[in-house]
């Protein structure tokens, strides 16, 4: 096999996404050693049983001693404390990254914890699904799915090339951009998405029992895929809303009047603005398939279930 990317790769959080990266890492070789810590006793318990990493002891100086890379994996609403505490444990020369779903709010609170000589470069892969905690996590989730980083201006080149090539090595396909810009265009492809999904589940709750348990039992695909959208993690959507307000906002703003304009169309019968609409979005998909993008039942044909 090839060169590891990196000595030791230190996770901090090992849910679903710190999981998918130990064991990636390890079924490809990303990493001579990985070591995993997590605030959850109950999660490193399981780290332990499941035996994805070298280094699993719960101490961070222990976790955190040789790391060359260390990537913090938490829900974006304690990124900050977890930046302060690691803090004193990185190495000089370490490149620290997360993979937070929201970056312009994770800079500001991570950037001013970071010591001189560590080179902070954040990132998020955009390859998950609804389910979360260290058994939900495969080795191939990001195989073929984007990996956005997010480098400062005046990051080190060196660092930002590591860390591209480390997700390189774990199967997903590179891109930089600009922490606000990340944060345009995920408020429209995922985080409105995800708060549609929630409101409409969110209604036939309201709905009474009656109608609840008629929901469940005829549920066609298109409530059916929303219900699944809506699983996701209340801890780790609550954050990305609050951590994305602004550009979240703009987009519901812009939701909100296209919606407002399919109503009017269907009030007044016409039939053409339906349809050209209908037509204008069919299109979208059909690119997305091209693509290849098409993420709808994402990975369970792929899951590697060795680990
Ligand atoms: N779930 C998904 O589909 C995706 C999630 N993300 C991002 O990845 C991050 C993690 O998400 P998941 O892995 O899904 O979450 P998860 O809920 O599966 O795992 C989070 C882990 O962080 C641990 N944790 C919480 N506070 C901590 C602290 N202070 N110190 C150390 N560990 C702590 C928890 O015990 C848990 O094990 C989030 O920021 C999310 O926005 C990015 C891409 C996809
Ligand atoms: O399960 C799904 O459909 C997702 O959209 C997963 C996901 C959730 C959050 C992200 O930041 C990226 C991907």
């Amino acid at each position: 096999m090839a060169e590891p990317i990196v000595q030791r790769v230190a996770l901090v959080g090992a849910g679903l996404i710190g999981s998918s990266i130990a064991r990636a890492a390890r079924e490809y070789g990303a990493a001579r050693e990985i070591a995993i810590l997590d605030a959850s006793d109950a999660v490193m318990a399981r780290v332990r049983e499941i035996g994805i990493a070298d280094e699993a002891s719960g101490d961070p100086a222990k976790a955190l001693a040789g790391a060359d890379l260390v990537i913090i994996c938490t829900p974006v609403g304690v990124c900050e404390t977890v930046a302060q505490s690691i803090a004193p444990f990185l190495e000089t020369g370490a490149i620290l990254s997360d993979v937070g779903s929201v970056k312009s709010a994770v800079v500001a609170q991570v950037a001013p914890h970071v010591p001189e000589g560590v080179h902070f470069i954040p990132a998020h892969p955009i390859a998950g699904t609804e389910f979360s905690g260290p058994d939900a996590g495969f080795a191939t989730l990001f195989q073929n799915r984007w990996c956005l980083l997010t480098p400062p201006e005046d990051a080190d080149a060196a660092a930002v090339e590591t860390l591209g090539a480390f997700w390189t090595r774990i199967g997903a396909k590179v891109e930089a951009m600009s922490a606000d810009h990340h944060d345009k265009v995920l408020a429209l492809t995922s985080h409105l998405p995800h708060l549609i999904a929630y409101n409409i589940v969110g209604t036939a709750e309201d709905f009474g029992e009656q109608t609840r348990s008629e929901v469940i039992k005829f549920s066609a695909s298109g409530f059916r895929d929303f219900t699944r959208i809506a699983a996701s993690d209340p801890t780790m959507w609550r954050d990305i809303f609050l951590n994305n307000r602004e550009a979240v906002l703009e987009m519901l703003g812009r939701f909100n009047e296209d919606l407002s304009a399919l109503q009017r169309m269907i009030r007044r019968g016409d039939g053409q603005g339906l349809f050209d609409f209908f037509a204008r979005t069919r299109a979208i998909r059909r690119s997305i398939v091209e693509q290849g993008q098409d993420t709808a039942a994402p990975d369970f044909g792929r899951r590697d279930k060795s680990a």
